[in-house]
């Protein structure tokens, strides 16, 4: 796939990015990442992890997240911190409340929160129903809200404060095929605004990041055959001319949770080579990859 070979000669820092910041930036700090087992989610734990913060990172497959944390050990250095793993499904309080207890008894008040976990499916909304539309707010934006909440409650608002990160994307135009998406996306966005200045009184900063495309196996692996249809379309509207890399979003991440960013709150960071800068849409309707330009696309493996 070209844009996919593309995107994978950037990917040629390892571990990537640790030379950019100090090796004691998060020194003993507890790091929860959802999501954090695969693509911008894994890049993210492991850039935390090798700045010396406790990470934990959250999902709803034990075998991935234990592979992911297999990977961060043999990686260990004298500066990492360290790493755990445990299953939630972000969709449940009662697993996002298990989560923080765990993650709090394991590695301390969490200090840094990053809300990775998330994903849509593609379909136009003349083909989405009610309960598809809703199951991607759900995790999107409702679940956003729910481990904020219970990260707040349970640490952040204790004094001592902290930082959390969203999971959004280059929604400003609107996102044919991923109405759902970016409906909870956009809202994910007004949200980190409203936290920022409710929270700032405790010392909590909000803020979101909005990747363009970003290319990893797990993320891709949701689109197939479809996906090369869909970027040969999207690829030349990018002003940079390339798909992004995790590590490229796991720097951004890692410098809005840092004390660079200390004056930063409320803000969503576009990381997208430029694309939230141009007028057409993300996704195209002028290449439709079928005759419903979204119809044909295979339904999703059931995770
Ligand atoms: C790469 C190229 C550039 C691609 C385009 C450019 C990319 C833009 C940037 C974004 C990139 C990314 O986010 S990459 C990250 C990708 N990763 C992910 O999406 C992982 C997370 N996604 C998910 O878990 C799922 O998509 C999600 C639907 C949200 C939750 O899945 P679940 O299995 O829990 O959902 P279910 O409960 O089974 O389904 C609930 C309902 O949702 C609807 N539904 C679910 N899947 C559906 C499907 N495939 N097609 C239609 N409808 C579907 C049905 O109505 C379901 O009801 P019933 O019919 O009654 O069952
Ligand atoms: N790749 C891209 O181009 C872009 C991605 N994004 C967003 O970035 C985030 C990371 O995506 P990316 O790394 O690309 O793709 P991935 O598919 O690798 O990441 C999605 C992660 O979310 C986890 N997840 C999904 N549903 C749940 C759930 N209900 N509870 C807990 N965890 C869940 C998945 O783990 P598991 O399945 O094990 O639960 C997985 O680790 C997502 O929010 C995505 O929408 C935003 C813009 C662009």
């Amino acid at each position: 796939m070209a844009a996919v070979d593309r995107a994978a000669g950037l990917a040629d820092c390892d571990p990537p990015l640790t030379g950019v910041f100090s090796e004691q930036l998060f020194r003993g700090q507890c790091a929860l990442v959802t999501g954090g087992g695969t693509g911008i989610g894994f890049a993210t734990a492991r850039l935390l992890f090798h700045l010396g913060a406790s990470v934990m990172i959250a999902a709803r497959r034990e075998v991935v997240l234990a592979e992911a944390c297999a990977t961060l050990e043999a990686e260990r250095t004298a500066a990492s911190g360290q790493i755990g793993f445990t299953t939630v499904d972000i969709r449940s309080s009662e697993a996002v409340s298990a989560l923080v207890e765990e993650t709090v008894g394991r590695f301390g008040p969490i200090r840094l929160l990053v809300q990775n976990s998330g994903g849509q499916f593609v379909s136009d909304a003349a083909s989405m129903s009610v309960k598809g539309f809703n199951s991607v707010v759900q995790l999107n934006l409702v679940s956003t809200f729910r481990v904020a909440r219970a990260v707040f409650d349970a640490c952040m608002s204790d004094g001592r404060g902290g930082a959390i990160v969203a999971m959004s994307l280059d929604v400003d135009n609107g996102m044919p095929g991923m109405a759902h998406s970016a409906a909870a996306r956009a809202g994910i966005n007004n949200l980190v605004k409203t936290l920022s200045i409710e929270w700032a009184a405790s010392g909590v900063r909000v803020n979101a990041v909005a990747p363009g495309i970003i290319y990893s196996e797990s993320a891709f692996s949701h689109y197939g055959d479809a996906a090369e249809d869909l970027l040969s379309a999207l690829l030349p509207a990018i002003p940079a001319k390339r798909l992004g890399t995790p590590e490229e979003v796991a720097g951004v991440v890692a410098f809005l949770l840092s004390p660079a960013a200390s004056y930063v709150t409320g803000s969503t960071v576009a990381i997208g080579g430029g694309s939230h800068l141009v007028r057409k849409p993300l996704l195209p309707m002028d290449e439709p990859c079928a005759s419903q330009p979204y119809g044909r696309l295979p339904r999703k493996a059931r995770l």
